[in-house]
């Protein structure tokens, strides 16, 4: 292993994954830190994928903690925490408690931290994230029902989060290529603020960016961030040429789409899913708590629904959610709606469902993890950020498609299936 990689959530490590393993790194993913001794074959780079994005500050840092600890057991050189593209955090973390802890693990005098991935339309100037053409904190991030981001400046946003001096490695520098971007860092470690956000608006950017940054212990950031550090291992001569990850063998059976996410771009594919006719429930976390909707109904519907796939969506408007929130408070109502779907799926896996869509961090976290899928191999890309992937190591193995909440194109339920055979 060269490259070791803890991830916030299971799409995000997946979206991490396809990043890496596009570029050219034999890639796996393995989900929750595996016990010591676990063959990881001869992935090149190994991302683990927690889902700590959400919880108390303390625990994710010992839960960041321990995946790292197994990354350099496994021999890790460079160790990159994997965050939201958007940033996804909240005034007590956890993106500074778990970068600050793993610089402290590794003894790294300065880190970066770079959400940027021009592909989705996340881009980062003068310290400032943009979701598309809107500021990080007028886009509908802003709604976002456990992580509202409501201000788009970086550097005031992880310096609430840290107290390790935050500064900015600003557009200008970084458009003067990496050798000035290296000398940023170095002017840092000697004398200035430890973790630095770094301007990218575009891929170019990120190349200079990952060039620079081939010592440094700990990279922090978005998938975008890991696009120039295969190449670093690459001309050291570590690593091959690139290649498209390989088509997936997918097992034979029937498929399904969850959907958790109330993100914009998932109603929206939501609404075309429907629109084109595919079998859809939708279910609420009301009446999931007052007992009207529950996992056998939600399973006679799938399994009513025929051949083709069938979908159950949570997804709903900013007003509906603070609906329910206000009626179940923010926690319960995001976990129940997770634990319907998490034992949804698991009792589809025993009916002979083979072929699942996810739509959401958190969804997908509780889906995986009811389906006990310990690694994760990377097939095709079907939109920027989501593969198709296969679980490994499983006797029955199943297609896992992953998405995050703001990722895909609108008809991203419905083209999705055309890339199994
Ligand atoms: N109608 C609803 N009301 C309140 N909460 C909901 C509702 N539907 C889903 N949720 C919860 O909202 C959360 C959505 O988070 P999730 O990470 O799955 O999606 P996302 O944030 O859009 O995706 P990502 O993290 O990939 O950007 C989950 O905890 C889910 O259970
Ligand atoms: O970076 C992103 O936007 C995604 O990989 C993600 O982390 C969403 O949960």
């Amino acid at each position: 292993m060269l490259l070791g990689a803890i991830a916030d959530d299971l799409t995000g490590a997946t979206d991490l994954a396809l990043m890496l393993a596009r570029e050219g790194m034999k890639t796996v993913q393995v989900v929750g830190t595996p016990p010591s001794g676990f063959d990881t074959g001869d992935a090149e780079a190994v991302v683990v994928a927690l889902k700590s994005r959400t919880i108390p500050a303390a625990e994710a840092v010992s839960l960041s903690l321990e995946a790292a600890h197994w990354l350099l057991a496994g021999g890790a050189r460079q160790l990159i925490f994997k965050y939201c593209s958007t940033f996804d955090s909240t005034p007590e973390g956890n993106i500074g408690p778990v970068s600050e802890a793993l610089m402290e693990l590794l003894g790294a005098e300065v880190t970066i931290a770079c959400p940027a991935f021009p592909a989705n339309k996340r881009t980062v100037y003068r310290g400032h994230l943009f979701v598309g053409d809107l500021l990080l904190s007028d886009s509908p991030m802003k709604d976002h029902p456990l992580t509202p981001m409501r201000d788009a400046n970086l550097v005031r946003v992880l310096q609430a989060q840290t107290k390790v001096p935050v500064g900015l490695v600003a557009r200008d520098v970084v458009s003067e290529g990496p050798q000035a971007i290296r000398s940023s860092f170095a002017a840092a470690a000697s004398d200035g603020p430890r973790m630095l956000i770094v301007d990218a608006i575009e891929n170019d950017d990120l190349r200079a960016i990952g060039e620079a940054a081939s010592d440094m212990k700990l990279i922090t950031g978005g998938s975008g961030i890991a696009i120039g550090l295969p190449e670093n291992f690459r001309r050291a001569g570590l690593i091959g040429g690139r290649g498209a990850p390989a088509r997936l063998a997918t097992p034979a059976g029937r498929p399904v789409i969850l959907a958790g996410s109330c993100s914009a771009a998932t109603r929206r594919q939501v609404a075309a899913a429907i629109a084109a006719g595919l079998p859809a429930r939708k279910i609420d976390p009301l009446a999931i708590a007052d007992g009207s909707e529950t996992p056998a109904e939600v399973l006679a519907f799938i399994q009513a629904a025929g051949e083709g796939p069938a979908l159950v969506y949570a997804s709903a408007d900013p007003a509906a959610v603070a609906d329910a929130q206000e009626k179940l408070g923010r926690e319960r109502a995001g976990s129940i709606v997770e634990h319907l779907f998490a034992e949804v799926a698991t009792a589809l896996r025993d009916r002979g469902y083979t072929r699942f869509l996810v739509a959401g961090g958190e969804t997908s976290g509780a889906v995986v993890q009811a389906l006990d899928v310990k690694a994760l191999m990377i097939g095709p890309e079907i939109d920027p950020g989501v593969p198709w992937t296969l679980s490994l190591g499983d006797e029955a193995p199943v297609a896992l498609a992953l998405k995050s909440g703001n990722f895909g194109t609108d008809d991203f339920f419905l083209k999705a299936w055309t890339l199994l055979s």
